[in-house]
């Protein structure tokens, strides 16, 4: 980044940001280099400075398949979901609570903010239901998977962000939801991240993980998609291009922008200042996502 002609297009993103709620999702696959984790904090903490009012969604997939291992279980996904039985939701609660929002929390007090942990069950944040079963293909053969105790949101109850950001708070949100009966269910991160923006009416919502943003080959840099529209995103899924832990950001991304939200940003966190330079900058560096 050119930091002399970066700093000349500042002034207008800085005053659009000014107050402006931006619900940055931390995706497990960012976080994995304790380095890269720390200096995504460390932007999420200046963008807090500048004006900004950040509510963190955290994933941690890759922790929880490392613990998973650990107890002698064998990760499974469907459709980039963790089919979760009730020890996998044990592990689930105890790494993204216990290990990484704690992290999270510490690396924010580090760099000199106030980060609050939080689950959907504090201040009746995320309500959600058990998904139901569903069809799958698995291995070619048409299959009714049950996932388990996998949750979708129900509802959002913004008040308690609303309360913390007033107070110069950043939330930091963990993905588990709570049904009616007071159970614990597992979410998709991005899914959460996504029903939260909607829900605060976020100005954007910018999702940090280890590619560069959509592309038509995951394994080559310059086929990276840079602006995607809803139209085009469910064909790339139907193509099975965007495939795995890129389908819930996707199907995600589309129900925020249909939600009224302006953009949802998918950038590569282990790009230093990505957030920044997509946030405060003309030429984004990822994928953005916009309705039309
Ligand atoms: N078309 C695509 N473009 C980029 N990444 C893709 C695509 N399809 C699937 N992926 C996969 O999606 C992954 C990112 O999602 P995920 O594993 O859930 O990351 P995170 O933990 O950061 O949320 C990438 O590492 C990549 O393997
Ligand atoms: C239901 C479901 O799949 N939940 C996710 C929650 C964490 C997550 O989404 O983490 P990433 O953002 O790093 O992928 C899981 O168990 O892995």
């Amino acid at each position: 980044m050119d930091v002399s002609e970066s700093f000349g297009e500042m002034l207008p993103w800085l005053k659009k940001y000014q107050e402006a709620v931006i619900v940055i999702k931390v995706g497990g696959h960012a976080m994995v280099d304790p380095a890269a984790r720390s200096s995504m904090i460390k932007d999420i903490v200046t963008l807090k400075y500048l004006g900004a009012r950040p509510v963190i969604v955290h994933g941690g997939g890759p922790e929880i398949d490392a613990m998973m291992k650990r107890m002698g279980k064998t990760p499974k996904f469907v459709s980039g979901l963790r089919v979760t039985d009730e020890e996998t939701l044990e592990i689930v609660r105890m790494v993204l609570v216990g290990n990484v929002s704690a992290d999270i929390c510490s690396l924010i007090s580090k760099h000199g903010g106030n980060g609050v942990g939080m689950v959907g069950s504090d201040g009746d944040l995320i309500v959600a239901r058990r998904k139901a079963p569903e069809k799958a293909v698995i291995d070619g053969k048409e299959t009714e998977v049950d996932f388990g105790w996998v949750g979708e949101t129900v509802r959002i109850n913004p008040k308690i962000l609303n309360i913390l950001m007033e107070n110069e708070y950043i939330p930091v949100i963990s993905p588990i939801g709570y049904d009616a009966e007071g159970n614990c269910l597992n979410l998709n991160a991005d899914t959460a991240a996504g029903d939260i923006a909607a829900a605060i009416n976020a100005r954007s919502l910018v999702s940090l993980t280890d590619v560069d943003g959509v592309m038509m080959d995951p394994s080559k840099k310059e086929t990276l998609l840079s602006q995607l529209n809803i139209a085009q995103c469910y064909d790339l899924i139907e193509k099975g291009v965007i495939s795995k832990g890129m389908i819930p950001k996707i199907l995600s991304s589309i129900s925020v922008v249909k939600s009224g939200i302006q953009s949802v940003h998918i950038i590569n966190g282990n790009i230093p200042h990505a957030l920044l330079q997509e946030l405060l900058t003309d030429k984004g560096i990822g994928t953005c996502i916009t309705k039309e």
